[in-house]
């Protein structure tokens, strides 16, 4: 189990993290969901015990972090936000040499990500996309098939594909019983892979709860393509809130449940609907109002 009990890292008012109190149970995603400075690298860097807390403490399987040094580490995979690889090297050269200072022999896993996220391991690093550093970073977390997995950031840079690879790998991590700890600012990431949720607000985390309330709450734009213009502006008059429209094309917002659009929609001729990426300030703004500064 991952657990913070009133823990504080603070680098001045608003800045670090402030009495996080919440646990992770095995087999739980969890994600902390915040704008940058939020605080979700320090609470990931409190973990791995990079930093002492100012008070509280944080612990994982019973051992506090602050202390445990490298019997954590050795069951933890953690992706940093800024990932420094050596340049000089080919993915394939690094990872192995990771395997081997993690005592890892067996590096099937390791081919096996690296083949799932389709990357190449034999490109040199200072020459790689920073979505290949990314995947590089992920594969080099997971290599060791970690009971605890910390990801900072991790669907940044990724394409649409790899993105949806990533999604699948964090699922199977939960079906294996592990802990999967991710911090982001990426809503729909966190929609698709977390059990239960804590948002953040300058070092504060001001909503904890399942992802289903927070789903309830969240706010999801639609573009839709109707197959004639006054198909547009006959369902321009339904009671939605529509944010564009332009010829064919409408883009709807929804709050919560979907259901009640698609209800609407099966009595027309659509040809295309498609979901806009929600940003988190929207869904911040639907939840907490003006009281965020997000
Ligand atoms: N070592 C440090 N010294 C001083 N201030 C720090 C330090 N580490 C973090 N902070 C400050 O603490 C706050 C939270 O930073 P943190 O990196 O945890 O946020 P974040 O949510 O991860 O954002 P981002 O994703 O942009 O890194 C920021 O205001 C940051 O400037």
């Amino acid at each position: 189990m991952i657990r913070f009990k009133n823990l504080t890292r603070s680098y001045g008012p608003g800045k670090g993290i402030f009495d996080f109190s919440f646990e992770v149970e095995e087999g739980e995603v969890f994600g902390l969901l915040g704008p940058s400075g939020s605080g979700k690298t320090t609470a990931l860097r409190m973990l791995m015990g990079f930093e002492e807390p100012t008070k509280g403490r944080c612990a994982m399987n019973g051992k506090d972090c602050a202390k445990a040094g490298l019997s954590l580490r050795r069951i933890t995979g953690y992706l940093p936000e800024n990932i420094r690889l050596p340049q000089e090297l080919t993915g394939r050269q690094f990872l192995k040499s990771m395997a081997q200072m993690r005592g890892v022999k067996n590096l099937e896993r390791l081919f096996e990500l690296a083949g799932e996220l389709n990357l190449d391991v034999d490109q040199r690093i200072g020459k790689m996309s920073s979505a290949d550093v990314k995947k590089t970073g992920i594969v080099c977390a997971m290599q060791h098939n970690p009971q605890i997995l910390l990801l900072d950031r991790p669907f940044e840079h990724l394409d649409p594909k790899s993105r949806s690879v990533l999604v699948d790998i964090i699922l199977e991590e939960k079906e294996r019983n592990h802990m999967v700890l991710l911090g982001t600012e990426d809503v729909n990431g966190v929609d698709m892979t977390c059990d239960r949720v804590g948002l953040l607000d300058h070092g504060n985390m001001v909503y904890l709860g399942d992802i289903e309330d927070l789903r309830d709450n969240m706010c999801r734009e639609y573009m839709i393509q109707f197959h004639d213009a006054r198909s547009t502006i006959k369902f321009s008059k339904e009671k939605f809130e529509i944010k564009t429209m332009k010829d064919r094309n409408l883009v709807v917002e929804v709050q919560g449940a979907v259901k009640p659009l698609l209800q609407a929609l099966s009595a027309y001729d659509v040809t295309e609907i498609e979901s806009v990426p929600t940003s988190l300030k929207e869904t911040f703004q639907h939840i907490y109002g003006g009281r965020l500064h997000a």
